[in-house]
């Protein structure tokens, strides 16, 4: 059976043009004008754009004691529901364990994704089994991208000593490291000395983060990711001293990329003295909430092209997890919630505003990262031959974001109250037709993973310059005697 949808305008990262697309086995098979199928899709006055990619969520994830309440159908589902096709999920091995086991555990949470997906392996402990694994995940398992956490300290946090060596490992193989970029062990004392202190509220939690700790992670990671030739993606940035960092590494000719969340880009640090202890911790996440100074960089960043990529690290705890944290802010899990709200969010506030174009809000919210994942053109793209995971965007719908009515499992919304103006009037993924406005026709079991190949390209390149100013050993003639 073939789709057309018809009428609308077609808007990709580099172009604005009317035609209309037809879809058939999942995939766009012709973009032009008068197309006809046996079902029609009206889009008068919608743009027609490349679905959503968050390339930053953890469904189900294990984390502080408990698991994030999305799974990948509810999370999938609240993705589609806003206009997002695809998500990359990390997959966390425990400290010590199989790669091979960890992914074993990923690929059987994921089998009621709604929409496709893919996974970041996690390197959260070194050794060979984990050198050797590696390979196995990037040639056999479809995994390019490796993350690190530089927080988390007794948890997932691995130190400089293991960055380097699995950035080392990462730069061989093809692959792209990919940081959580805080300094884990001063965090970790400033969480003890603030809790000595008394201030054990959710507000601590952002006092024990500050944006000097990131933007010095951030700027380590970049130094040891340059020392091994590798490239560099940076997930969750949300200060200013964190993009300065990425800013100057790439005006250096660094292959270094910044993903700053709608969050960051749209909530600020008030949020946390909120006398209502509820209110403050659900917006308890790492890095936190920052102030409206970073915001602007952050846009500013998005609007020169030295940040590419918007994200959510959708990670959905309950009021009731949260309250874990009643009494010791340490405990409260990390993480908020954004898989529905990503899209009409930045297109509210970025392209409303006039802060971004169209083209670029389908650059950074999905082909931008189809390109870092090496995953364009099948995604990101309407071009014959892509996936027709496609949005098509209504600029006139409206509604007030509210908890009463998402998708997410969990009872609030952080940006519950906000007023979006342009949403999904269908979202296809491969082809279904998953979302019809408010009508959720969503299919469990429907989302594929997406392996990913290596960036060959990338790597040579950066192998290639790494051996032309590698150090050399001076050829001597004559060496002189020595003067004891
Ligand atoms: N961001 C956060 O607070 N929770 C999810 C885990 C992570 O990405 O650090
Ligand atoms: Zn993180
Ligand atoms: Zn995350």
């Amino acid at each position: 059976m073939t789709t057309v949808i018809k009428g609308g305008t077609i808007v990709t990262a580099d172009l604005t043009y009317k035609a209309d697309v037809k879809i058939d086995g999942g995939r766009i098979v012709e973009i032009g004008p008068n197309l006809s199928g046996d079902e029609t899709l009206d889009a008068t006055g919608c743009y027609v754009m490349p679905g959503g990619i968050d390339p930053h969520v953890h469904l189900e994830m294990p984390f502080m004691g408990t698991y994030s309440s999305d799974d990948f159908e509810s999370g999938t589902r609240a993705g589609l529901a806003g206009g997002t096709t695809m998500v990359v999920d990390f997959c966390l091995p425990s400290p010590g364990q199989s790669l091979l086991e960890a992914l074993q555990m990923w690929d059987n949470k994921s089998t009621r994704a709604n929409a496709d997906y893919s996974f970041h392996m996690a390197i959260t402990w070194w050794g060979e089994q984990v050198f050797d694994e590696m390979e196995i995940v990037v040639k056999e398992k479809g995994i390019n991208t490796f993350k690190h956490f530089m927080a988390y300290k007794g948890a997932l946090m691995v130190d400089d000593d293991e960055m380097f060596s699995s950035f080392q490992r990462c730069a061989a193989l093809g692959a792209l490291p990919l940081v959580h970029a805080e300094n884990g062990d001063v965090v970790a004392q400033m969480q003890a000395k603030l809790l000595a202190e008394g201030n054990n509220g959710p507000e601590a939690h952002a006092y024990s983060r500050p944006a000097e700790l990131e933007g010095e992670a951030t700027n380590r990671a970049i130094i040891i990711a340059n020392a091994v030739g590798a490239p560099l993606y940076v997930v969750h940035t949300s200060c200013e001293q964190a993009h300065e960092a990425i800013r100057r590494a790439r005006q250096n000719g660094m292959r270094v990329y910044g993903e700053p969340l709608i969050q960051h880009l749209t909530l600020d640090d008030s949020e946390y003295a909120n006398p209502d202890w509820d209110h403050a911790a659900r917006r308890v996440m790492s890095p936190p909430f920052r102030n409206k100074l970073h915001q602007d960089s952050l846009w500013a960043g998005l609007q020169s092209g030295s940040l590419q990529v918007v994200a959510t690290d959708h990670c959905a705890f309950t009021t009731a997890q949260k309250r874990t944290g009643v009494g010791d802010f340490t405990k409260i899990p990390n993480g908020t919630g954004g898989l529905e709200d990503r899209m009409p969010m930045l297109w509210t506030y970025g392209v409303a505003t006039g802060r971004i174009t169209m083209n670029e809000f389908v650059a950074v919210t999905s082909t931008n990262i189809a390109k870092i994942l090496n995953i364009y053109p099948r995604k990101g793209a309407i071009l014959v031959g892509a996936d027709a995971d496609i949005v098509v965007w209504d600029p006139k719908r409206s509604k007030t974001i509210s908890a009463a009515s998402q998708q997410s499992a969990i009872d609030y919304n952080v940006f519950e109250g906000k007023a979006v103006t342009g949403l999904p009037r269908y979202t296809l993924t491969r082809g279904h037709v998953a979302i019809e406005e408010t009508t959720i026709k969503t299919r469990e079991g429907h989302g594929q993973f997406i392996a990913r190949e290596p960036f060959p390209a990338v790597s040579s390149a950066l192998t290639k310059w790494k051996e032309v100013t590698a150090p050399r050993k001076v050829q001597r003639s004559g060496i002189p005697a020595s003067g004891v």
